[in-house]
């Protein structure tokens, strides 16, 4: 165990990178994938289970923690740690992202964002030093700094004013953050799909010097192809030594490409969200569950999955409690996909360590071309 916070390479392979986040509650080995966890909770998970799918990080949100049940009554009761019954490290977002698209009645100025509370419609105020002040509380490992995603498509100058508001705002939230050992404070990459921007947001960032970089102001609607030729140059623009986390990705196909590119981190719902619809992702691809295809169907989900949905259920079954609404569907589609998205992660970090990351990128494309899942 260690009292401070620090990145450790461990290997190579093209940009790609595996390594090590050492941090007081815990080590995380990356590539990483953390599962969302937005108001305290995994949906459909208990948090041991979480663990159990070798998921080392969770993900907080403040904006939705601040208005319920606030990030005084979390502290109060001993931190989101303890609040939760999760004891590895936690990263919380800075609330910015979620405002924009969930909150009512906004108004962004130089000083924050002011909104109304999308669940009861009470006034609120975000600003960088409130939200290290929430993320603080929280009593997160690893805090974001506050941010503006801009809405794409938005024009370059506009897209210009955004970034230069969030680097205003990545100073201010540094300032904010102070002198944590054992805590870390993550930079927020803005600039759109325009490489000078990125390049002007990267070097900003830099000059104020943080634990680690996020690229933000991805997946918001770009489109894959777009976001990878975004990724082809904005993770080098990032310092080298420090980890970078790819905000709110993605698909399994996502997830491959951003590690190519040299991403070290990712979080999205998309594995929890996708598991209460009845889509499992496998790595022949998605099964809807809900296809009456698979209604006498007595196979696992995956023949080669170890995770309880496939050890004692079949498809049968699972087609059948998902028709019915049974809460069961949520919890093992859930489960089964969070352990497929740590197993994708785990052979990424072995082929990565072993020099066979091309060979990894075939044979994960040929089963997926496989078809008839
Ligand atoms: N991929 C879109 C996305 C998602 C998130 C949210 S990631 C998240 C979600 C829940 C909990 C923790 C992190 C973002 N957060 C910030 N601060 N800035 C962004 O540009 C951004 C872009
Ligand atoms: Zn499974």
């Amino acid at each position: 165990m260690t009292d401070c916070f620090s990145f450790t390479l461990r290997a190579t392979d093209g940009k790609a990178r595996t390594g090590v986040i050492a941090t007081p509650r815990g080590e995380i080995r990356t590539p990483a994938f953390m599962p969302v966890g937005t108001a305290g909770t995994v949906k459909a998970m208990l948090p041991e289970s979480v663990a159990e799918t070798g998921a080392e990080i969770l993900l907080g949100n403040t904006y939705h923690l601040m208005l319920r049940p606030t990030a005084e009554r979390i502290d109060r009761l001993g931190g989101l740690h303890r609040f939760m019954n999760w004891h590895r490290p936690i990263l919380t977002d800075s609330g910015g992202f979620q405002v924009m698209s969930l909150a009512s009645l906004r108004k962004l100025t130089e000083e924050g964002v002011r909104f109304s509370s999308h669940i009861d419609g009470s006034k609120h105020m975000l600003t960088p030093e409130r939200s290290m002040e929430i993320q603080r509380l929280l009593g997160s490992d690893i805090v974001m700094a506050f941010d503006e995603c801009p809405a794409l498509p938005a024009p370059v100058a506009k897209v210009a004013e955004s970034m230069r508001l969030s680097m205003r705002w990545a100073d201010r939230s540094r300032d904010a953050f102070g002198d944590r050992p054992g805590h870390a404070l993550f930079g927020i990459m803005q600039g759109g799909v325009t490489e000078e921007l990125r390049a002007e947001s990267a070097a900003a960032l830099k000059a104020i010097g943080f634990d680690g970089y996020a690229v933000g102001g991805l997946a918001v609607g770009e489109g894959q192809e777009t976001m990878f030729s975004v990724l082809d140059y904005a993770p080098g623009l990032l310092p080298e030594d420090r980890p970078r986390y790819l905000m709110g990705v993605g698909k399994p196909d996502d997830i491959v490409g951003a590690v190519e590119r040299g991403v070290d981190m990712m979080d999205c719902v998309l594995p929890s969200r996708s598991g209460r619809t009845g889509q499992a992702f496998t790595r022949r691809g998605v099964v809807n569950i809900k296809n009456a295809r698979h209604m006498d169907d007595p196979r696992p989900l995956d023949e080669d999955c170890a995770c309880p949905a496939c050890r004692s259920y079949s498809r049968a079954y699972l087609h059948h409690v998902f028709r019915s609404g049974e809460i069961i569907s949520s919890m093992l589609l859930t489960w089964h996909n969070l352990h497929y998205y740590q197993e994708l992660m785990a052979g990424l970090r072995g082929a990565i360590a072993e020099g066979r990351l091309a060979a990894f990128r075939r044979d994960f494309d040929a089963a997926r071309a496989e078809g008839d899942i």
